[in-house]
């Protein structure tokens, strides 16, 4: 990674945050993008007091003029663009059936809206360098999570985008990693909206029992570097969903339901 340029949006939490600071290990120059210019700030001091190349951008990956700005100052400040880190998301917890519309909508607004338009802007600089775009799905864009009907499409719908995106661009050279983590240590449970459009505020699961937002980012790192198409983190929530999916779907849509249903309040049973 060393001197490439990559853009992580999402980047003041979680996967985002983790995978900056791992990148920046690894000597790439990065452009951190989020809402809160506050908490990059603070990052880009920490990433700037270790040596490396860093701008921050404040941006709403929902607002397209935002995702625009981000590239335009990217290119500004450091000339190229080698790889797009397509993380910024947000989840829910509430069934269809209670669900507010507008819940579904900001959440393709931002999971699968942003990385449409962070992806269309800094795409024609990418292809120079015959570069990356990651996207951070989830074991949601492979089986329909209960309670998650907004969350599980926004993240299919990258899945079409991205493939799709991928054989356009075989012979132009453009690498498109398609990566999902499994349940890793963050605040996306805790502001996932809930039915009405507020956040959850507390997370159902034990967060110290999962995956670390720095291990995945290692994992990050590799499949990048690797030009790897899929990641899929974890056996029983990874691998073995996707395996079941394709061989005994049946069998996975009871587990899931059972696996779900016993969250705490879990708002289907
Ligand atoms: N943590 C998990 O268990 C898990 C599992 C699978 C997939 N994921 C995916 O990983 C990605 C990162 O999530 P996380 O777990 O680190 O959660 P997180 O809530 O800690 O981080 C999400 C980041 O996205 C940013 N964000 C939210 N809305 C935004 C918007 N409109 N514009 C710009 N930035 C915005 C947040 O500010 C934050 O920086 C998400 O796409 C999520 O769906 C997470």
């Amino acid at each position: 990674m060393q001197n490439k340029v990559i853009i992580i949006t999402g980047a003041s939490s979680g996967i985002g945050l983790a995978c900056a600071r791992e990148f920046a290990k690894r000597g790439a120059k990065l452009t951190l993008a989020a809402r809160s210019a506050d908490k990059l700030d603070e990052i880009k001091s920490e990433l700037q007091s270790k040596g490396s190349d860093v701008i921050t951008v404040k941006t709403d990956v929902s607002i397209e003029e935002d995702c625009k700005n981000m590239v335009d100052e990217t290119i500004k400040h450091f000339g190229k663009i080698d790889i797009l880190f397509n993380n910024a998301g947000i989840s829910m917890r509430a069934t269809f059936k209670d669900v507010d519309l507008k819940v579904i909508k900001q959440i393709m607004d931002v999971n699968f809206w942003g990385t449409v338009y962070s992806t269309k802007y800094a795409l024609p600089y990418i292809l120079e360098q015959k570069g990356s775009v990651v996207g951070v799905s989830s074991i949601a864009g492979y089986v329909g999570l209960p309670g998650r009907t907004g969350y599980s499409s926004s993240k299919f719908a990258i899945h079409g985008f991205l493939e799709a995106l991928r054989v356009e661009n075989l012979k132009a050279g453009l690498h498109v990693l398609i990566a999902a983590p499994g349940f890793t240590a963050s605040n996306v449970r805790k502001v996932a909206l809930t039915a009405n459009g507020s956040s959850q505020g507390n997370t159902p699961r034990k967060e110290d029992k999962m995956m670390k937002a720095e291990d995945v980012a290692v994992h990050m790192a590799n499949a990048i570097i690797k030009r790897k198409s899929t990641l899929v983190l974890t056996f029983l929530e990874g691998k073995f969903t996707v395996f079941l999916k394709k061989f005994a779907p049946a069998l996975l849509r009871k587990l899931t339901f059972y696996h779900m249903a016993k969250e705490p309040n879990s708002p289907f049973k």
